[in-house]
């Protein structure tokens, strides 16, 4: 690693964010190191929109810091910060065609013509569709739709990707596909990719590295392999897991411990 370069490309330090007397975000911190694919599962209102608004810039914290490569960014607008994000809807314009949609952040960040022709063909090319430029929106496939919206993030060479259940429109046999295709798709732009789901297949299939939240807060981070074999508290097993947890009663106990065995959790 050079010299001086952070090790991280988003650092969030006791981040919380109340909404009136709603703790939507108790106080998470969490490093996520370059080039990598990090997920945060959980259930339905445990807070994963809002801490993902936070790093957009969408919502001011009400404690904590956020660092995007090293560098606070509390007080800057989402426009001035290094970060894109996808949307479930992912929000093409559907009144330009492909190229339009792709160039639109370039033109307005005053791209030359020229330069801009160069970069939208360019990533066409990294999502291996090269030739749908001229398309209108309505024209592509879903599948199309999310790399185009993957495309028009990463022609701007954002730190970080933010990604808010981009599958979730999708009908069930593309989303399998479209798994596999954004951790390629990740591994070829090199860029870290935050990922917020409430699927445990997608996060466990897709990520290096795996929050598990719940009610404000991270229970556990650790790899896929990690949250399955050696969940921490009953929540991460019985979320990563959907039987590994058993019930039972201790009938008699001699003190020694020697009653009970344990056994490996499995599915
Ligand atoms: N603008 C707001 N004003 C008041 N409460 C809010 C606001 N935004 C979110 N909340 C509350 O904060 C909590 C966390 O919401 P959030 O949307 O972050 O959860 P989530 O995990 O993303 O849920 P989902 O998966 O359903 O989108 C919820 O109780 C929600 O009602």
């Amino acid at each position: 690693m050079k010299q001086n370069s952070p090790a991280y490309d988003l650092e969030c330090l006791d981040l919380a964010k109340n909404f009136g007397a709603v703790r939507a975000v108790k106080g998470v911190s969490f490093n996520i190191p370059s080039g990598s694919f990090f997920s945060i599962l959980g259930p339905s209102g445990c807070g994963k929109t809002t801490l993902m608004r936070m790093i957009a810039g969408f919502e001011e914290p009400s404690d904590g810091d956020i660092r995007i490569k090293g560098k606070s960014v509390l007080g800057v607008p989402p426009n001035r910060r290094n970060v894109k994000m996808v949307f479930q809807h992912l929000a093409l314009f559907p009144m330009m065609n492909v190229y339009e949609n792709i160039a639109y952040g370039l033109r307005c960040a005053g791209v030359s013509k020229t330069h801009i022709r160069r970069k939208v063909h360019d990533v066409l090319e990294r999502i291996a569709l090269p030739d749908v430029a001229e398309r209108e929106i309505h024209q592509l496939s879903g599948g199309q739709k999310q790399r185009i919206a993957i495309a028009r993030c990463m022609v701007l060479d954002p730190d970080v990707l933010l990604l808010d259940e981009p599958l979730g429109a999708l009908d069930l046999k593309l989303r399998e596909a479209m798994k596999i295709e954004l951790k390629l798709l990740q591994h070829q732009f090199n860029t870290t990719f935050i990922y917020i789901t409430h699927d445990q297949s997608e996060a466990l299939v897709m990520s290096d590295h795996v929050a598990i939240m719940n009610q404000g807060l991270f229970e556990q981070i650790g790899t896929p392999q990690e949250l399955y074999n050696r969940p921490k508290t009953a929540f991460v097993a019985g979320f990563v897991g959907d039987s590994n947890r058993w019930s039972g009663t201790v009938k008699a106990s001699d003190g020694t411990g020697g009653g009970w065995r344990r056994t490996r959790a499995c599915r």
